[in-house]
């Protein structure tokens, strides 16, 4: 049990601090509350409750923000929430953490506000939690559906027989690597060809004029975080009429990514602007909507789709590439984005749909959900449940952040795990070995209401960027990637 003494109270922090980031704070704010001003203090414990390494309890938090923080007053001009919001369903809220939980409150208190779910998967992100799913009339949030608009999975299955993965493996792994450019600026010399660089789009909105040179020489390249490109086995137990494809074992190529810096200057510039144009309280101010009647809102919503479309281009020229050196087409392809907004029906109403990583999963629709680089993951069809509005989870989500995998994992440990599944990995670092994820196992069966599985798909050849931070660098947060 540890103590804690705010304003000459003591506070009972039951059963931790355990994570660094707690420790870190309660040892600031013990010893250096009399000398610190109020909005450190309030900043540090802002950054607490919005980190994934939040193990305090929720009821301590309040109270802590209670005696350092006073009423927050409404300043003028400030569009006020809905005091009890709209009801939301959590799936496998027994994985999911509690700041995730808030943010959903908040959003779920907005005006626009029509339905909302929380996938099982879900974490903290900015405005909306990752695996957060809001419906909407008329409005689009940037936030939303994400900085990494149309970040998505990409799954080309081959007639191969997965044995060649052990027998050829440095034929597989080379063809990544050659196929590939990772890392957070990447770009080609040689920009590659795509029909999505002619849309008309570019050359009208002055934001994305500026933007086509880059996302040029972007396109093909897959970025950092955890992202990554990766051959794998394909098991499919029985024919499933969707997928159509007979039951066997099969050479998979798997894909993660998103637009890049297209998606994240779209998405950093319309949320500039819905945040000037509504006036939310602090803890919303992410969640500003834009007006689809707006001009501002029907340019975000083309950039959108502009965006995605260009995020499903980078992922079909490196899938092309592959085929070409490979020799031979993929008998099916299946891909999904998991950040975007939609226009839906949702309960014979004309809803807007933000997953902000989750996948769709309305009646018969096709998506990926993976595990980690050495878990199986899913070919999943949606079977149309409208309490999650028609998504399911986007993979097994991060257990920890980044700074405590680092600080957590070893070399070691992450070299034996990738032995025991006979995985080779290419890049990659200890804030992405798999013990930095979920179950992806506990994570399925919060939610077999919401998709059937087809297919499963485990990665064998494992290609990503370098370590998104070095263990003497302070810790990193990739948004929505
Ligand atoms: N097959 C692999 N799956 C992975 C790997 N690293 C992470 N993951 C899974 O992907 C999702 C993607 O989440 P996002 O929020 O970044 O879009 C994540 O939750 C993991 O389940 C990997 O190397 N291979
Ligand atoms: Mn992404
Ligand atoms: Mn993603």
């Amino acid at each position: 049990m540890s103590k804690l003494k705010i304003a000459g109270k003591e506070l009972r922090a039951i059963g931790y601090p355990e994570g660094p980031v707690i420790s870190i704070a309660m040892n600031i704010i013990q010893k250096q509350y009399k000398h610190t001003a109020k909005e450190e203090v309030m900043e540090l414990l802002k950054a607490v409750l919005a980190s994934p390494a939040n193990y305090l309890d929720d009821a301590v938090l309040a109270l802590i923000a209670k005696q350092l923080m006073p009423e927050e007053k409404e300043s003028e001009g400030e569009l006020s929430l809905n005091q009890n919001g709209i009801q939301f369903n959590v799936f496998g809220s027994e994985h999911i953490e509690q700041s995730a939980m808030h943010q959903m409150y908040t959003a779920a208190k907005l005006p626009v506000a029509v339905a909302g779910a929380l996938m099982p998967d879900a974490h903290h992100g900015y405005g909306l939690p990752i695996g957060g799913v809001l419906a909407t009339e008329n409005a689009v949030i940037p936030y939303g559906v994400g900085v990494d608009i149309g970040c998505r999975m990409c799954l080309s299955i081959y007639d191969i027989d997965p044995k060649e993965l052990v027998q050829r493996e440095a034929f597989f792994a080379r063809e990544i690597g050659e196929a590939t450019l990772f890392g957070s600026g990447a770009q080609f010399k040689q920009s590659e060809e795509h029909e999505v660089m002619d849309n008309e789009l570019f050359f009208e909105l002055p934001l994305l004029k500026n933007l086509h040179g880059r996302a040029w020489k972007q396109l093909g390249t897959s970025g950092s975080g955890n992202h990554f490109v990766e051959f794998g086995v394909v098991e499919i137990a029985e024919k499933d009429e969707v997928l159509g494809v007979e039951p066997g074992k099969y050479v998979g190529l798997l894909s993660h990514s998103g637009s890049r810096a297209l998606g994240a200057n779209i998405a950093n510039h319309y949320t500039k602007i819905a945040i000037s144009k509504r006036r939310l309280p602090q803890d919303a101010k992410n969640l500003a909507w834009l007006d689809l009647n707006e001009e501002e809102g029907m340019e975000y919503w083309l950039a959108m789709n502009l965006a995605g479309e260009y995020a499903s281009a980078c992922h079909h020229v490196i899938h092309n590439k592959i085929a070409k050196q490979l020799g031979r087409r993929p008998m099916k392809m299946v891909e999904n984005h998991h950040n975007f907004a939609w226009k839906e029906k949702w309960e014979g109403r004309e809803v807007i749909v933000h997953r902000k990583g989750a996948t769709p999963a309305g009646k018969d629709v096709l998506g990926i959900i993976p595990g980690s680089m050495t878990a199986t993951g899913f070919i999943v069809k949606g079977k149309g449940e409208s309490a999650s509005v028609n998504s399911a989870s986007h993979g097994a989500g991060r257990l920890m952040s980044r700074s405590r995998a680092m600080q957590s994992i070893t070399h070691n440990a992450l070299k034996d795990e990738l032995k025991k599944h006979g995985v080779k990995l290419m890049g990659g670092g200890l804030d992405e070995a798999p013990f930095a994820y979920k179950d992806i196992e506990l994570v399925m069966q919060s939610q077999q209401s919401l998709v059937d599985v087809v297919g499963k798909f485990t990665p064998k050849i494992v290609k990503m960027d370098g370590p998104s931070i070095k263990p003497w660098q302070k810790s990193r947060e990739v948004e929505g990637e």
